[in-house]
């Protein structure tokens, strides 16, 4: 879908044309392909060294080399320039006797999406086509390309819209040094979020120390939070760091922090605002610099509300917030992720299981899963352990009423759910611009607006319509 919208003719989109760069390595200068590029801005440039320049001065949407002869060294170079670039794609123009010869067919299908021989004739008009193909794939790539860094750095998959929001909304907060509540069930990746904050944050050098207030008993809460010195209690034989004093220099990540007793929050609130806090039974005022990130499943304005947690502590905890959606509502990322835990419950053993069945996967999408990725980590684990087959099936997930025989969908909701996922793709992959989101899906603006109402479907009105 998207390569078919890219290669509609680009100055039907408001932004303007978009940009390519046109490397003209072959010293002929003949050739000239601008007449051909409806809706494009070809900026030219003689030389690898001019192209760098022209790449650091404008933000192209895709390049188109020339290629002539070449010597093995100017290949090399040519390679190199390309791995600098791994977002920008590539078209190769090469004059016909060229073609044959192994070192450019080589290079050709290592680093371009197409390329085209010379002279065009007849041939020509395809190019803007061609290139808005190529754009498409280039932005399909630099989403993988993204998936797979956040994979690499937080450990965390999904491709749901949802989560991608998520993602957005992490990078952005890492940046600012200020307190971040998360929300959100339990098992749904609040502390992976909270460990993705800290390592993307300046202080990532720095140690994140997690503690869970709703698992500590109530007497200890305030020594362990604060660290005690000797002699403070009865069985305080030497002195202690507390968690927070621990967390100098890092991020402190409070988790259920619905569950702290009203008597610490005063002390908590105290540190939040002066940055300074005191050890059970000493005199000492201690200055501490650490980032709070603190983590609910209760909904603390609720809480507020009935008295239970403070307003003021609430307000100073929620300076940025990020909720994390329940794993029902990330389409796509259910079977992602089983997947993905599959291989990772796999690799070392060898295990005679070899992947999920159609009908496990059609329960696993059609299950609630309260107990959210947690949850879904013990039932593939143990389906892995447990089953006889070679396929996972719904028995071996304990999803056995939720396969695809129990719970056909009618046309209505197939066509329903057909349509949703249409829209969000296109929403996600136009950056939440409704217009041309609008013309990938050949739809008018005001009927996606319609779309997106009757479904619910979020932020209509934040979204751009450029
Ligand atoms: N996007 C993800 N990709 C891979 N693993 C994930 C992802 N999100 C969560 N997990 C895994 O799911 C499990 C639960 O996540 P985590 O403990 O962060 O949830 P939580 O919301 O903090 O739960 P609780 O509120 O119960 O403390 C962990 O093993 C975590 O590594």
């Amino acid at each position: 879908m998207i390569q078919q919208q890219a290669g509609r003719r680009p100055q039907q989109q408001k932004q303007g044309p978009r940009k390519v760069i046109y490397v003209d390595l072959s010293q002929e200068q003949n050739h000239d392909p601008t007449p051909l590029l409806d809706g494009w801005q070809l900026i030219k440039a003689d030389s690898l060294q001019m192209a760098c320049h022209q790449l650091r001065e404008h933000t192209f949407h895709v390049g188109m080399v020339r290629l002539g002869e070449m010597a093995n060294g100017e290949q090399d170079e040519l390679e190199q320039f390309f791995e600098q670039m791994p977002s920008l794609f590539w078209i190769a123009l090469i004059d016909e006797p060229c073609i044959p010869k192994g070192v450019l067919s080589r290079l050709v299908y290592e680093y371009f999406f197409d390329y085209y021989t010379l002279p065009l004739m007849d041939h020509g008009h395809f190019l803007s086509a061609t290139l808005g193909h190529t754009y498409g794939l280039g932005m399909l790539k630099e989403y993988e390309r993204q998936q797979r860094q956040y994979r690499e750095e937080c450990q965390m998959v999904g491709a749901s819209a949802a989560i991608m929001l998520v993602f957005r909304q992490i990078r952005k907060v890492a940046g600012v040094d200020a307190a971040v509540l998360l929300t959100g069930s339990s098992g749904t990746g609040k502390e992976l979020i909270a460990r993705a904050i800290h390592q993307r944050s300046r202080r990532h050098s720095g140690p994140f120390v997690a503690i869970n207030c709703g698992a500590l008993p109530n007497n200890l809460v305030q020594a362990e939070l604060f660290g005690h010195e000797k002699g403070a209690f009865t069985g305080a034989h030497s002195r202690k760091t507390g968690r927070i004093e621990a967390a100098a220099g890092g991020t402190l990540f409070l988790d259920e922090i619905g569950d702290l007793p009203l008597e610490q929050q005063v002390n908590l609130l105290r540190f939040l605002q002066e940055e300074t806090i005191e050890r059970l039974g000493g005199t000492e005022t201690l200055h501490v610099d650490a980032r709070v990130i603190a983590a609910t499943h209760v909904d603390l304005e609720a809480a507020v509300r009935e008295g239970e947690f403070r307003e003021d502590l609430y307000y100073r905890l929620d300076v940025l917030s990020i909720y994390v959606p329940d794993l029902k509502e990330r389409e796509g990322d259910i079977e992602l992720l089983a997947n993905y835990f599959f291989r990772r419950f796999t690799e070392d053993q060898h295990c005679r299981v070899r992947g999920f069945s159609r009908q496990a996967i059609v329960a696993m999408n059609n299950y609630d899963w309260p107990g959210n990725i947690r949850e879904l980590i013990n039932r593939v684990r143990k389906a892995i352990v447990m089953s006889d087959n070679r396929l996972i099936t719904p028995v071996d997930l304990g999803l056995e009423d939720l396969d695809v025989g129990h719970s056909l969908p009618t046309l209505e909701q197939v066509r329903e759910q057909a349509e949703i996922s249409a829209i969000k793709n296109c929403l996600l992959h136009s950056r939440n611009n409704v217009s041309s989101a609008a013309r990938m899906l050949g739809i008018s603006r005001v009927t996606l607006y319609r779309l997106m109402d009757k479904y619910g479907i979020a932020g209509a009105s934040k979204m751009r319509s450029g």
